[in-house]
């Protein structure tokens, strides 16, 4: 078994994957993108795969939905980190000119970037560990990263955390097969479409109201077939094996001109 990971070492999905494996003896795969550990996964199962879904701050990962509308691979556990920035540097300098991370990461220190470093040069990179890296080749002035990161990179802490307070990023950790696993905190995502009619989406959404489903999520996504057509994706409170939400989740499927189940899973929640 491997676990793959949007890399290098010491993103905060390698944070992630290492809650999901705990102390076992596995073999960790780094991926450059996203894109990357969906494909790896689906080529093989035996392959798990960590990838960020969803941020406090900043909203859903939306190429993680997009592959999860794709790709043929199921949620198999849901991992919550706090996520704390620090701004580094490869010395401790106040001079900084350029700075590079994930997008989400810079969005989720926009206030502290614009208090500070509005002139900076902000450079998006695939993760913010591969920042981090950067700035310890010399090829950006800092890095916005964990402290992880930066230890791993000998980068010199300047200022942090950074980012706005309540950071908290989702995780999911897929795999081909569909094996849920029930624990403490459970739940269901699915991926629905309507008819293009009055009230297709108020009906479907009356069959969770009448199952009494608690709904923790609801979002839209282009479905790329055509302008203003949209897939939704939406995660339930519970189990796929509680009668109600496999009840539930049958009438929808019937009612739905597109369905897709992408898992049942247990939750972990780790906020330090
Ligand atoms: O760049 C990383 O370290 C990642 O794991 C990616 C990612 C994300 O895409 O949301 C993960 C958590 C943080 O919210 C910022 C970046």
């Amino acid at each position: 078994m491997k676990v793959a990971y949007l890399g290098p070492i010491g993103s905060y999905s390698y944070e992630a994957a290492k809650r999901f494996i705990k102390d076992e003896n596995i073999d960790l795969l780094p991926c450059d993108t996203i894109d990357d550990v969906f494909e790896v996964v689906d080529e093989d199962e035996k392959t798990y795969g960590v990838v960020p879904v969803e941020n406090s701050i900043e909203g859903s990962v939306s190429t993680t939905l997009d592959n999860l509308l794709r790709a043929d691979v199921y949620i198999i556990r849901e991992i919550v980190l706090k996520v704390e920035h620090y701004l580094c540097s490869r010395e401790n300098t106040k001079k900084i000119r350029s700075i590079a991370s994930h997008p989400q990461a810079f969005s989720q220190c926009h206030d502290y970037l614009r208090q500070n470093y509005k002139g900076a040069e902000l450079i998006q990179v695939n993760s913010t560990s591969y920042a981090a890296r950067m700035c310890a080749e010399g090829k950006v002035d800092a890095a916005i990263c964990s402290l992880f990161a930066a230890k791993q990179n000998n980068l010199q802490i300047i200022d942090g955390p950074i980012n706005h307070d309540n950071n908290f990023t989702r995780f999911f950790v897929l795999n081909k097969i569909p094996n849920f696993e029930r624990g403490e905190k459970n739940k269901t995502s699915i991926i629905f479409s309507t008819y293009d009619k009055p009230g297709s989406l108020y009906k479907i959404l009356a069959i969770f109201n009448l199952y009494d489903l608690n709904l923790t999520k609801i979002e839209s996504r282009p479905a790329k077939t055509s302008l203003g057509e949209y897939v939704f994706f939406v995660d339930i409170d519970g189990f796929i094996d509680e009668e109600d939400v496999s009840d539930a989740l049958k009438v929808v499927q019937r009612k739905s001109a597109f369905y897709k189940l992408l898992g049942s899973y247990s939750v972990i929640t780790e906020v330090n």
